[in-house]
């Protein structure tokens, strides 16, 4: 058996940094130690030797709002690696009626040409027998994680009573429950005015959802979380509003979880005053940017521990795609990219600043998503039986970020101009050499499916304190008899 090791790097985990040499086998780290010898040498002289990133919001080759988002699973993982993104959690989207397990198929088609290891969250897009039946096999394939949109009425939102049901089917089942937190009723309804009023532009998408309309949903799916006695996941946190009430939450002990992206961490709502259409509407996402004092409350929740991880939401549609929406803001295809520059972006604007430790670093892109899903230290981990995705991170190396250079199948990068420093020297998946600096050397179709378990320790906690505390009902003895 060849082996690899990375030598002369400094590990850095999301809770330890120490000088060590990595053996990798098999696709596996066999040994962490010093003057370690082997087949093939990487030299980490002068880089920080992490756990690959885990993008845990992704949305490849998705259907959504009349089109299909532009990078797939061949161009999205290349994307990923290319930036020291080694696992992406993917959504699966049911149509309304149709079978989960179907829909499975579908995604499980689209990922022959995946470069790293995937895995998917399940939406519930709609309620009923079925559904609430196939969710037990869904669980047993391994996807242990179900996304509900509050928003996008008339298409993939769900509403209280659906969401409570699958929220408590959830809590039987030893899953996670996510929820993409937005009042739908509302935004709708403001969209309608703003259009009436002649507000038609890219600019028009940012009013029609206000932070109110996040904070308000938020608070209502943790309190319904509650009720069904199961921790819940809030994907892309954009304000404070959000972050407000997933801190209350969690002062109170529930088990919430908040995910701020990369995007809404740097870029703020000004981009939508540009007067180039173009411009502004490649960056029309939900939420969309916030003002400055938004991004400083989702910095101040990394560090305080109130948010936990860092993602994308990667749903990158080109300028042509996003032309959809001349005339009404509305049509616009919701989302952007950032797959390859999340780690970068973070570094730079995290650690670099003195914003984010290296660790703390680790654990906002790679460790505390592998524990909330279940991967850890399969994933997330530097550890001797943990799968061997490495990035061999250079503190130095900069560049500015272009859309020329990218990998992302779209025509521009949200990121455009932004300078970084940090980027990798090597990327590997499962011990395979994918990336070296600005080189790839990726393979399409090296990616596997990772098979979660439900259960995780947080759910068998909460779980059993909710048995204990459970209302029970009096035990009486002389009740009077009915009708005297
Ligand atoms: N976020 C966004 O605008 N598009 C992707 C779908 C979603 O996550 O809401
Ligand atoms: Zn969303
Ligand atoms: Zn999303």
């Amino acid at each position: 058996m060849t082996s690899t090791i990375i030598k002369n790097g400094t590990v850095v985990t999301a809770d330890l940094t120490y000088a060590a040499d990595v053996r990798i086998e098999n696709g596996i780290i066999t040994q962490i130690g010093q003057n370690l010898a082997g087949d093939e040498v990487l030299d980490a002289t002068g880089c920080y030797v992490m756990p690959g990133g885990i993008d845990p919001h992704t949305h490849l080759e998705m259907p959504f709002m009349g089109t299909y988002s532009s990078d797939d699973f061949e161009s999205g993982t290349r994307a990923a690696l290319s930036g020291g993104t080694t696992t992406v959690i993917d959504f699966c989207l049911p149509s309304p009626n149709q079978s989960l397990l179907e829909a499975l198929t579908m995604w499980d088609n689209k990922t022959g040409k995946a470069a790293c290891d995937y895995s998917f969250h399940m939406a519930i897009t709609w309620w009923g027998e079925q559904v609430f039946n196939e969710m037990a096999e869904v669980v047993d394939r391994g996807i242990t994680s179900f996304k509900h949109f509050m928003a996008y009425k008339g298409a993939l939102m769900v509403d209280d009573d659906e969401m409570f049901s699958s929220f408590s089917r959830c809590a039987d089942l030893g899953a996670l429950p996510l929820v993409h937190a937005e009042n739908g009723d509302v935004v709708a309804a403001m969209t309608q005015k703003l259009l009436a009023e002649g507000k038609t532009g890219p600019e028009a998408h940012a009013f029609s959802r206000p932070p109110e309309v996040e904070g308000e949903a938020t608070n209502r799916a943790i309190m319904i979380a509650d009720m069904a006695g199961v921790p819940l996941y809030v994907v892309h946190v954009s304000c404070e509003q959000a972050h407000e009430a997933i801190r209350r939450a969690r002062q109170k002990g529930m088990r919430v979880w908040g995910e701020p992206l990369i995007q809404h961490l740097v870029l703020d709502e000004s981009e939508y005053a540009n007067p180039d259409w173009d411009y502004a509407a490649r960056r029309v996402m939900s939420p969309p940017f916030r003002d400055k004092a938004h991004q400083a409350s989702l910095w101040a929740g990394l560090q305080a521990g109130s948010l936990s991880c860092v993602a994308t939401d990667h749903c990158a549609f080109t300028t042509a795609q996003k032309r959809n929406g001349i005339g009404n803001f509305a049509k616009i295809p919701n989302g952007t990219g950032g797959l390859e520059d999340r780690l970068s972006v973070l570094w730079t604007h995290g650690v670099n600043t003195g914003r984010l430790t290296m660790n703390e670093f680790v654990a906002a892109t790679s460790t505390n998503i592998a524990k909330i899903l279940n991967m850890y230290p399969k994933k997330g981990a530097v550890l001797v039986g943990a799968d061997a995705d490495l990035v061999v991170w250079d503190p130095a190396r900069s560049k500015t970020i272009s859309a020329k250079t990218q990998q992302s199948a779209i025509d521009y990068n949200v990121f455009e101009g932004i300078a970084v420093k940090g980027l990798p020297r090597f990327v590997l998946t499962r011990g395979r050499l994918s990336v070296v600096e600005d080189e790839m050397r990726h393979a399409p179709g090296h990616g596997q499916f990772i098979a979660r378990e439900p259960k995780n320790p947080v759910n068998r906690a909460l779980s059993q304190w909710k048995a204990i505390t459970a209302p029970r009902a009096v035990e009486r003895t002389g009740i009077p008899a009915t009708g005297v």
